[in-house]
């Protein structure tokens, strides 16, 4: 299967600075998260993948097709037909309605003016703005203006959509509408994606795998339930009866109790070689009875906050 994306020691600076510090990863097809905090270099990295700026230094291929040169080269051109591009800022045309809009976007890819009409009345179908086609964009709710912002990514049928903070200005229900869409595009329409956010939960109700960036470089890479798997050593506790005499003797065997819900429910840190046999068998001479033990998975949140904490 060709990787969706190869990127060796790619870099790019602006001036002195240096916005993507020599960035290499290798992921394959499906529904990526690009996340990180402001200045991350989301950005510049799209606009590489895209082809309107080149890297500084460095290697990358999207689907096989060769990064870098003028933003006019053919190899970009070859880009731009492999992506549809959702930018995060309105980039909508006033005066136009949304079946004008979209077909304009495929007239510029390059189709002919029936195939992009033909095109934009079944993709704004698929949307869900088929009643509103024919209505003028900058009359549209911020849900639908999204809707018509990824409507337009769609036009050309390419396999990989990127996707820059599409939930960007939703209300909680239009949110759930934008993931919903973009999920469905990614599962059942086999599009790959690559979302750009800040919103660790839209990584999550949508992504596959997940690709943590802070100050223009790579701070962890994996599936999400990989990277929020890492802590083996975390482990959820719920308990009954009798519980100081049972902390203590945890504390005794080299257990850091995290947190204490006030209701029968800790969460651990254990030691190297813990088993978790050893809960039972501390808990019987405190008269504390061990009603459940889980691994308390880190969320992506605090995975986040980890990795882009850490340096
Ligand atoms: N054309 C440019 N000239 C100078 N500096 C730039 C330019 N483009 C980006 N930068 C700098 O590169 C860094 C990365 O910016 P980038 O826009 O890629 O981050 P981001 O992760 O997309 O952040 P945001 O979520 O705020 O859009 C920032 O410090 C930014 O100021």
């Amino acid at each position: 299967m060709t990787p969706l994306l190869q990127l060796h020691n790619l870099r790019r600076t602006f001036g002195d600075f240096v916005a993507l510090h020599d960035v290499t990863l290798s992921l394959p097809p499906g529904r990526i998260g690009l996340l990180g905090p402001n200045g991350a270099g989301k950005s510049t990295l799209l606009k590489i993948l895209l082809g309107l700026i080149s890297p500084t230094a460095g290697m990358g291929e999207v689907l096989g097709q060769q990064l870098g040169g003028d933003r006019d080269a053919a190899n970009n051109w070859q880009l731009r037909r492999l992506i549809g591009f959702m930018p995060e800022a309105e980039a909508l045309v006033p005066g136009l309605t949304g079946v004008e809009y979209v077909a304009l976007a495929g007239e510029l890819c390059g189709m002919s003016r029936r195939q992009s009409q033909r095109r934009a009345h079944e993709v704004l179908s698929y949307l869900q703005l088929e009643e509103a086609r024919y209505r003028r964009v900058e009359e549209y709710s911020a849900g639908m203006k999204q809707r018509v912002k990824l409507a337009q990514s769609l036009i050309h049928d390419p396999p990989l959509l990127l996707l820059d903070e599409p939930t960007s200005g939703l209300d909680p229900a239009g949110r759930d509408v934008m993931l919903k869409l973009i999920r469905e595009l990614g599962r059942d329409h086999g599009k790959s994606i690559i979302l750009s956010t800040h919103l660790l939960a839209d990584v999550q109700a949508v992504c596959e795998r997940v690709v943590i960036m802070a100050g223009g470089k790579v701070r962890g890479i994996g599936t999400v339930a990989e990277l929020c798997a890492v802590r083996e050593d975390r482990i959820r506790l719920r308990i009954q009866g009798e519980d100081a005499k049972f902390r203590a003797a945890l504390e005794h065997a080299g257990v850091t109790i995290l947190a204490d819900n006030g209701h029968g429910e800790w969460r651990l840190t254990v030691p190297p070689g813990w088993s978790n046999l050893r809960f039972f068998e501390l808990a019987e001479p405190c008269d504390t009875v061990v009603r459940a033990v889980t691994r308390d998975d880190e969320t992506l949140e605090e995975l986040f906050l980890r990795t882009v904490n850490a340096n």
